[in-house]
C-alpha cells in the first residue's frame, strides 16, 4: 500500500518564507488548515495511508514537508534545507521515518580533498568544484523520473548537495542528474512529472524546456504541479482547468483541489507530502 508523510500547518503560515512572489496579507490559517485536511483526504481516498508527522508550529513553512526528506525505496534521506530558518525541520521528520523502519540516511560533506583520488584526472576533476561549499537540498528540488533523479541546483540546493544526494543514494540504481535552475525556488515549482514520466511545465516559469526528453507544456503556471497517485490518476491545484482538461485528453483522471493558501507561500501540492510507492 502506498504510503505518504503529511504535516499539520503551522498557525504561522502567513510568516512563510517567499522568494520569487509577493509577500501576502491575505493567509488564511484557519481556510489553510481545511485546504490540507482536504488534501490527507484526498490522499486517503486515493488509497494512501497517512503517517503525519508531529506538528511544528514554530516553524512557519513546516507543512511542506516535502522539502526535509528524500524517500527512494525504503531508503529515506535526510535533507540539508537551504534556508536557515527550515533547518531544524528535519528533526521531527527523520523521527517519523526511523519510527516507520525506513533506513535513515544523512546527507553527508564533500569528502577531504586529500582523501580523494591522486591522480592527474582526479586533480583535474577536483579543480572545478567548489569543494568548500555547503551541501545544502531541498526535497522540493528533487524531481523522480524513472530511475533518475533530477535535482535543481541555483536556488536553495547547492551541487554539492546533489553530489550528497548522489552519494546517499549509490547502490539503490538511481541516478542522480544535477539541473540548473534560476526562474523559480524549487525545481518542482517549475516542473513535475505525469505518471508516464512525461515532464510537464509552464514554459515561461522552466528554465529550460529542451533538456526534458519528453515535455508538455501546459497552459496555465498551477497546471505544471501535478502528483502521480497512480498509473493512471493525477492530484493538481483546481486553479489550472485547461491544463487539467489536457490531462483527461491523454486518458487522465484528475483530482483537483484548492491549496491557495499555500501558493500564497509558495507552496504547491507536491510539497504538502512525501509519497512512498511500493514500485519505487
Ligand atoms: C515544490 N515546492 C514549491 C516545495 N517543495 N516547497 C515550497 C516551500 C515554500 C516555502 N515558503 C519556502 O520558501 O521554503
Amino acid at each position: 500500500m502506498p504510503r505518504a508523510f503529511v504535516r499539520r500547518p503551522s498557525p504561522r503560515l502567513a510568516e512563510g518564507l517567499v522568494t520569487h512572489v509577493e509577500r501576502s496579507d491575505s493567509v488564511d490559517a484557519g481556510r489553510a488548515l481545511q485546504q490540507w485536511e482536504a488534501y490527507c483526504a484526498a490522499l486517503t481516498t486515493a488509497g494512501y495511508a497517512l503517517t503525519e508527522v508531529p506538528p511544528s508550529p514554530e516553524h512557519p513553512d513546516s507543512v511542506f514537508v516535502e522539502d526535509a526528506l528524500v524517500v527512494v525505496g525504503d531508503l529515506a534521506v535526510v535533507t540539508a534545507p537551504g534556508a536557515p530558518e527550515r533547518s531544524d525541520e528535519v528533526t521531527g521528520v527523520r523521527l517519523a521515518a526511523h519510527d516507520l523502519g525506513l533506513t535513515v540516511v544523512e546527507l553527508t560533506e564533500e569528502p577531504a580533498l586529500a582523501e580523494q583520488s591522486t591522480s592527474a584526472e582526479g586533480q583535474a576533476s577536483r579543480a572545478g568544484q567548489a569543494s568548500t561549499e555547503p551541501a545544502h537540498l531541498d526535497g522540493g528540488d528533487v524531481l523522480k523520473v524513472g530511475q533518475t533523479l533530477y535535482v535543481g541546483v541555483g536556488g536553495r540546493t547547492t551541487s554539492a548537495g546533489a553530489r550528497a544526494l548522489d552519494r546517499a543514494v549509490a547502490g539503490t540504481g538511481r541516478t542522480v542528474t544535477a539541473v540548473p535552475i534560476a526562474k523559480t525556488l524549487h525545481l518542482k515549482s517549475q516542473v513535475t512529472a505525469l505518471p508516464d514520466g512525461t515532464v510537464v511545465g509552464y514554459a515561461p516559469l522552466v528554465d529550460d524546456v529542451s533538456q526534458w526528453p519528453h515535455f508538455l507544456e501546459v497552459p496555465e503556471p498551477e497546471g505544471a504541479h501535478v502528483i502521480a497517485l497512480g498509473e493512471q490518476t493525477v492530484l493538481m491545484s483546481d486553479a489550472a482547468p485547461r491544463s487539467a482538461q489536457l490531462f483527461r485528453s491523454r486518458g487522465l483522471e484528475v483530482v483537483s483541489l484548492d491549496v491557495s493558501e499555500f501558493v500564497k507561500v509558495e507552496g504547491c501540492v507536491t510539497c504538502l507530502s512525501v509519497r512512498l510507492h511500493p514500485w519505487d
